[in-house]
């Protein structure tokens, strides 16, 4: 069971009990009438064959509060398009699946594109981007909630925790981030756990009293793909395409809401998903490419703040993180082992020399192109560049759906 303290600026809301889920769902069915919710799946068309999402499915049919359920589907064909809706039929909710390679979402993709309005590539970012995008032209729920198809342990408890913060019209809460203890018999999470935080502790270290940095720091889990929001927030919101994107999502709402409108919850005793592999030979893939993709994020951040960087600054954070990192995987071994779970400290240390050649990389990409950015256009700046936009898209989509 989860202490009760607060750390960091954010709110903190824990697992403290089992709560029946029945109990807060009557609680939020009667909040969803006045703020009607919507849930997002960004799904690949392999996740419907694959152990996970089915069962979110399973889940998900008990859930008496939705009032609309969008599936963005990414790499699929017609066929598997079609396969996907009838899969996705068992749902009672109103459901729709956006098929992200439809000639007619292309033609779309085309139009922004022409219209230099710079929406990134293919993967999840521009996903999530879209179906809020078609949420917001429907303009039926106040509450958008996302969350990964890929989840083993899935319950749909996750789904009440995440939602109640920004459902419940007494609370100020506009933002509320998902997260979860990542053990098994062994910790996983290893970007989160070896990369952000010591990146963090360590920029800290350098730059003194920051407070995005104190900002991030709150944050147990920053890379939870779980998250729920108020609607005007997704309508402001602009979302990164690359790896960045539960980071850059996390940047966005501190540029936009007041500390106390963001909470973070406890939403699953033990959470597990697909592990990606390192990659430390390519740093165009696995988690070797998340990492690069964060550190950038955090640079353009702090860089957006008005903190000058440099070739030795970077070399500053490597000394810096390489102490750091290694401090951590000493608190971890002990914590391991207080608790009878694995841990191989040489993979562990593997894992410390990719991420460091990842700050570096992502160093000298940042200094040659500063001005990168990856970033989608918020759907106010669409609206105002192409304001038949939205309504096509949602045209599409209801069609595609029929
Ligand atoms: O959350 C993370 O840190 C990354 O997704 C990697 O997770 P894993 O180490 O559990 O694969």
């Amino acid at each position: 069971m989860a202490d009760f303290f607060q750390n960091g600026v954010i709110t903190t809301l824990h697992k403290l009990t089992d709560y029946p889920a029945e109990q807060l769902e009557e609680e939020i069915l009667q909040y969803a009438r006045r703020r009607p919710i919507a849930l997002i799946l960004p799904s690949l068309y392999s996740e419907i064959q694959g152990q996970a999402l089915p069962r979110i499915i399973e889940e998900l049919k008990h859930v008496p509060y939705l009032s609309e359920i969008v599936v963005g589907l990414d790499r699929a064909t017609k066929e598997e398009f079609e396969k996907a809706k009838e899969f996705f039929a068992q749902l009672p909710q109103n459901v729709k699946v956006i098929w992200q390679r439809s000639p007619r979402i292309q033609d779309l993709y085309d139009l922004l594109d022409k219209n230099n309005l710079y929406i990134g590539t293919e993967g999840k970012g521009r996903n999530v981007w879209l179906c809020m995008g078609y949420l917001i032209a429907s303009n039926t729920s106040r509450v958008f909630a996302i969350h990964d198809c890929d989840i083993l342990t899935y319950n749909r408890s996750l789904l009440d925790r995440l939602v109640y913060p920004v459902t419940n019209p007494t609370l100020n809460f506009r933002f509320a981030k998902g997260y979860y203890s990542r053990v098994s018999d062994r910790m996983h999470g290893r970007v989160s756990r070896l990369f952000i935080t010591p990146l963090i502790r360590s920029l800290k270290k350098i730059l003194g009293t920051n407070d995005y940095l104190d900002y991030i720091d709150s944050f147990r889990y920053p890379l939870s793909g779980e998250m729920a929001m108020i609607r005007d927030v997704a309508v402001r919101l602009r979302l990164p395409t690359d790896w960045g994107l539960e980071i850059g999502t996390l940047n966005e709402i501190y540029r936009n809401y007041a500390k106390n409108q963001i909470c973070q919850v406890d939403i699953i005793d033990r959470y597990d998903h697909k592990h990606q592999t390192l990659s430390e030979d390519n740093p165009n893939a696995g988690l070797a490419k998340m990492s690069i993709d964060i550190a950038k994020s955090f640079y353009r951040m702090l860089a957006s703040m008005g903190v000058v960087f440099s070739d030795q600054f970077f070399r500053t954070i490597k000394a810096t993180y390489l102490r750091t990192a290694l401090d951590f995987l000493d608190k971890y071994y002990v914590d391991a082992m207080l608790n009878g779970l694995k841990y191989d400290r040489h993979s562990e240390e593997k894992t410390i020399e990719v991420f460091l050649k990842s700050i570096i990389i992502a160093g000298d990409q940042f200094l040659a192109n500063p001005m990168e950015l990856p970033m989608i256009p918020g759907w106010t700046r669409i609206e105002s560049a192409l304001p038949d936009f939205m309504p096509t898209l949602k045209q599409v989509v209801d069609e595609e759906n029929k």
